[in-house]
């Protein structure tokens, strides 16, 4: 099919855009502007969604200026289209294509129907069906959220929630290592991208991190993200990269020192920009890092902004200020207001205590509005005074159900090579580094006792990290070649798809390898909770990387306890420096959030004992432990109890997952997506219980069904299943497979005009009855959102030969069970015979349809106005104290208010199907 510029097509596989222009023409891709939805999209010439639209003699057509003309006739011109017709003066007109009104409705159910285009009764069927689940899903308090290969977690589900309805959001998402940000981050792209919020995403990670976020993403979320490294930007064509794709995946290393590069992802405009690891991004009173510099540009750039780190303090608290400034520069700007806030919060959260027991106290703030209920009142108070609206964080303790961690010590006696050396600080944590050789292999007690650990750990996995990675080469070379173990490395020297496979060799169950060797880049982010004992060759001088190492196993999906085993030399400050952890912060058995202040508070207490151990190191960890236990109770009664109370509401959670649960198990789903393969011709086989295996027949009605592999698919509809099978495609409503063949049904005539015969007791026979589904068309920018308040809202008549209403007598379901087929030429002869008749009801349906139209616009506008309106009202009271609420925010909802209340009243009706039904 040749495309030319000006030309009219519909879309396929995404209805609601309403006619499309053809704007541009490349070489292999082809961009349509959709105006009725203020749109532009770009697809694959190859396999482009798009049908075009070429109205025929007798069609009703209507222009942009308004004029409605019957069609007469159709020319081409230079590809172009021209109708010749006569409007409602009976006047002769012609219009080129590019004078058609944007918002149409294509072919009637009507029109179809009384010329004798009749479909199935299945079909019919069909058609109704997706109307209805359509608009089921279109007002599902889960929407965006079902969709997802993952269990049915509060904490995540409650921050996806919160978060993926806001209109761009910006928030640092800080669970405790391990609990899910790159899930929860997931979810919310999930579902900005589903419900029309967001289209464009890019997404800034470490390099070992590349892999596993394309992959989680296209696993769990079905979100096809495009990788950018070096290589792939070199293939790609002239122009900006970024502004070829919508959903970008690439490491924040890419643009260090290429200025050009952050131009471009600087100049192509995002909705979402994620970041991972954002603890990196450095930032200091004295100075900002390039990479902060370049993620700072980026969030002025971008609507919305979600940082990820499991350790925002890692490189202390004033670099965690500069990320929160990233996402709300008016509520966080000054440092010192910041601290001295932060003082309060166990203040705050005995308040809160008390509010919730129905208590005002004395010393609530006088800019609080005393009058609201309490649950709102301590909404306020956390807003205005708290944690923010910008800072999630669940800990361990709060989500509950985590494995112990166990700690075995190792004392080893530290060889005498080593003690002839004079070292530094580095050395005397790394003995082995000062080597330049691996001659160390041979003396250091750590490597005997290391392939001994793991001989007798067999088959059980090992993940071992140390910090660098010479040393993690020298181990694993020295694992494989001299000791005979199974091993892999995985270490900054090595390209990405090198690590990966190391990764992936790692986590082979039959024949893969026993252990990994990770340098420190290892101990991040890294999935390898199949694994449960951890090997640390040495201990870092940051707590919070050593919580890191140690989340790298102990993390959602770890089914047993994590062991972790630390070999030592006696006497050396690696001993000292675990004492420490151990003794000291307790940072083995349990994860503590305050790990890097505390760290910095002995630090120089600290220091010295590790060069030289003296008498005062028993005191500095009684002093340790002492602060350590009191700086956790501070934190459990005050920040991380205002954080979990924001992070994480239990009922909210709760209602989200009965919603996505009932739809899952209300067993509708499968039988509906085995009506589509019948209609579209797929075959299906019976693979177990709830699992299917589709594949294309000869006899599809498309030339494709989406998500069908010519070798067949294998889909499940068991959540469980769906998690624990790879090879299989978890199907839920929000599928892609079930979207597009949603689409496939609605935006086609499929099943819009049927007829049949039913045998109706104490109806007399020769009776005509006409079922009519009309839904509101609402034809609205997708970022509007107006569906959540005016779903497609069917409504289903069933008008008899007195236009008396029987639709509640008898409902779908039962005429579908009762209805019969009609011979085709039986049928003609019928419809030759009520022609007129059919026009007549009609015109009755239509006006009891509209009436019905004008109460659901009225209802939907009121619900809008009531829930955009209370956001509204609460935003503008909080503004008034807390600048977090931005005023752009606050215009942006305004705007929508206008805008959605324009459309709805706009709304018209569509008739959706039609059958004719004569009863015998
Ligand atoms: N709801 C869930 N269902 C199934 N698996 C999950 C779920 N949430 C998280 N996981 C798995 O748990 C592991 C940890 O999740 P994720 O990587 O998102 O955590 P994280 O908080 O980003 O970790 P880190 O702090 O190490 O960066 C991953 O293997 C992830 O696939």
């Amino acid at each position: 099919m040749e495309y030319l510029i000006g030309q009219r097509w519909v879309s396929h596989a995404d209805a609601q855009l309403g006619l499309g222009v053809v704007v541009d023409i490349e070489p292999r891709r082809i961009t349509l502007s959709f105006p009725a939805v203020g749109e532009e999209r770009t697809y694959a010439i190859e396999n482009a969604p798009l049908t075009r639209l070429r109205f025929k003699e007798g069609d009703h057509i209507s222009t942009v200026e308004g004029v409605e003309l019957v069609v007469t006739a159709v020319n081409e011109h230079h590809g172009l289209l021209m109708y010749t017709g006569t409007d409602h003066h009976e006047e002769q007109l012609s219009v080129s294509e590019l004078e058609l009104d944007a918002f149409v409705q294509l072919t009637t159910p009507q029109q179809r129907l009384l010329n004798g285009h009749f479909d199935k009764n299945a079909d019919f069927a069909l058609r109704v069906a997706t109307l209805q689940y359509t608009d089921r899903m279109q007002g599902s308090p889960a929407r965006g959220l079902m969709g997802s290969r993952t269990s049915l977690l509060h904490h995540q589900l409650y921050i996806a929630n919160e978060v993926g309805q806001r209109h761009a959001p910006r928030v640092l998402l800080a669970d405790e290592v391990g609990l899910g940000k790159t899930i929860e981050a997931g979810m919310i792209i999930h579902q900005q991208l589903l419900t029309g919020r967001a289209s464009r995403a890019l997404v800034l990670v470490p390099p070992s991190l590349l892999h596993q976020w394309l992959v989680e993403m296209l696993r769990r979320f079905n979100l096809h993200f495009s990788l950018f490294d070096n290589e792939r930007l070199a293939e790609m064509p002239e122009g900006n990269p970024f502004e070829a794709e919508q959903l970008v995946l690439c490491s924040l290393d890419l643009f260090a020192q290429n200025e050009a590069l952050q131009e471009q992802a600087l100049a192509a405009s995002w909705d979402l920009v994620i970041v991972d690891e954002a603890h990196h991004l450095h930032w200091s009173e004295e100075g900002a890092g390039e990479d902060y510099r370049f993620v700072e540009r980026l969030a002025a750039h971008s609507a919305g902004l979600l940082l990820l780190t499991a350790t925002p303090e890692q490189i202390g608290q004033a670099s965690h200020f500069a990320r929160l400034r990233l996402l709300d520069p008016a509520r966080f700007h000054d440092l010192a207001t910041f601290r001295e806030e932060e003082q309060h919060y166990r203040e705050l959260s005995t308040m809160v205590d008390a509010l919730e027991r129905g208590e005002i106290p004395d010393e609530l703030p006088g800019d609080l509005d005393r009058d609201l209920e309490p649950e709102q009142l301590i909404e306020q108070l956390l807003d205005r005074h708290g944690t923010g609206r910008v800072l999630f964080r669940n800990t361990r303790a709060a989500v509950q159900g985590f494995p112990a961690r166990h700690l075995h010590r190792y004392a080893l006696p530290s060889p005498e090579q080593y003690a002839l050396a004079k070292l530094d600080l580095e050395s005397a944590l790394h003995p082995e580094l000062p080597y330049l050789d691996d001659s160390w292999l041979d003396f250091d007690p750590r490597v005997a006792w290391l392939e001994q650990t793991l001989k007798s750990l067999r088959p059980h996995k090992v993940l071992v990290i140390c910090a660098h990675a010479t040393t993690a080469v020298a181990l694993e070379h020295h694992l494989q070649m001299r000791a005979g173990i199974r091993s892999a490395a995985f270490y900054e020297g090595l390209s990405i798809i090198e690590r990966d496979r190391a990764a992936a060799y790692f986590a082979d169950e039959s024949g893969g390898a026993q252990t990994l060797v990770c340098s420190e880049i290892g101990s991040e982010g890294r999935n390898f909770q199949f694994a449960h004992h951890l090997i640390l060759f040495d201990l870092p001088l940051n707590p919070d990387l050593l919580e890191q190492r140690i989340g790298r196993l102990d993390r959602i999906g770890q089914q047993e306890d994590v062991e972790i085993h630390v070999p030592y030399l006696e006497g050396s400050a690696q001993e000292t420096l675990l004492d420490w952890y151990d003794r000291g912060l307790d940072l083995f058995r349990d994860s503590c959030s305050a790990g890097y202040m505390i760290f910095q508070t002995f630090r120089e207490r600290l220091l010295p004992e590790l060069e030289s151990r003296s008498d005062a190191f028993e005191d500095l960890l009684v002093d340790t432990a002492e602060f350590t236990l009191h700086t956790r109770q501070e934190l459990r009664e005050g920040r991380d109890r205002l954080l979990e109370r924001n992070s994480c509401k239990r009922e909210v959670a709760q209602s989200l997952i009965d919603e996505i649960e009932s739809l899952e198990n209300n067993n509708e789903l499968e039988p509906y997506l085995e009506h589509l393969c019948e209609a579209f011709g797929v075959d299906q086989e019976f693979h177990s219980e709830h699992t299917l295996v589709l594949r294309p027949s000869e006899h599809m009605l498309t030339g494709h069904f989406p998500g069908v592999t010519e070798e067949g698919t294998t889909v499940t509809f068991d959540r469980e299943k769906g998690l624990a099978r790879e090879d299989m495609a978890f199907i839920s409503w929000e599928h892609p497979m079930i979207l597009e063949a949603m689409e496939m049904v609605l935006s086609t005539e499929l099943g819009n005009a049927a007829i049949g015969t039913i045998k109706l007791k104490g109806v007399p026979a020769g009776t005509m009855l006409l079922e009519a589904l009309y839904t509101v068309n609402c034809v609205a920018p997708r970022a509007l959102q107006v569906e959540r308040f005016l779903p497609l809202s069917p409504v289903r008549l069933l008008v008899d030969a007195r236009g008396k209403q029987l639709a509640e007598l008898v409902p779908h379901a039962r005429l579908n069970e009762l209805i019969e087929k009609v011979q085709k030429s039986t049928a003609l002869a019928i419809i030759k015979q009520v022609h007129k008749e059919v026009d007549a009801k009609m015109r009755l349906a239509n006006i009891q349809a509209e009436t019905k139209l004008q109460e659901t616009l009225a209802a939907a506008e009121t619900r809008m106005r009531e829930d955009l309106g209370a956001e509204l009202a609460r935003l503008e009271a909080l503004r008034e104290f807390n600048p977090s609420i931005r005023e752009e925010e606050l215009e942006h909802l305004r705007y929508r208010i206008d805008e959605c209340a324009l459309h709805i009243q706009h709304a018209s009706l569509q008739l959706q199907a039609l059958r004719l039904i004569i009863t015998t």
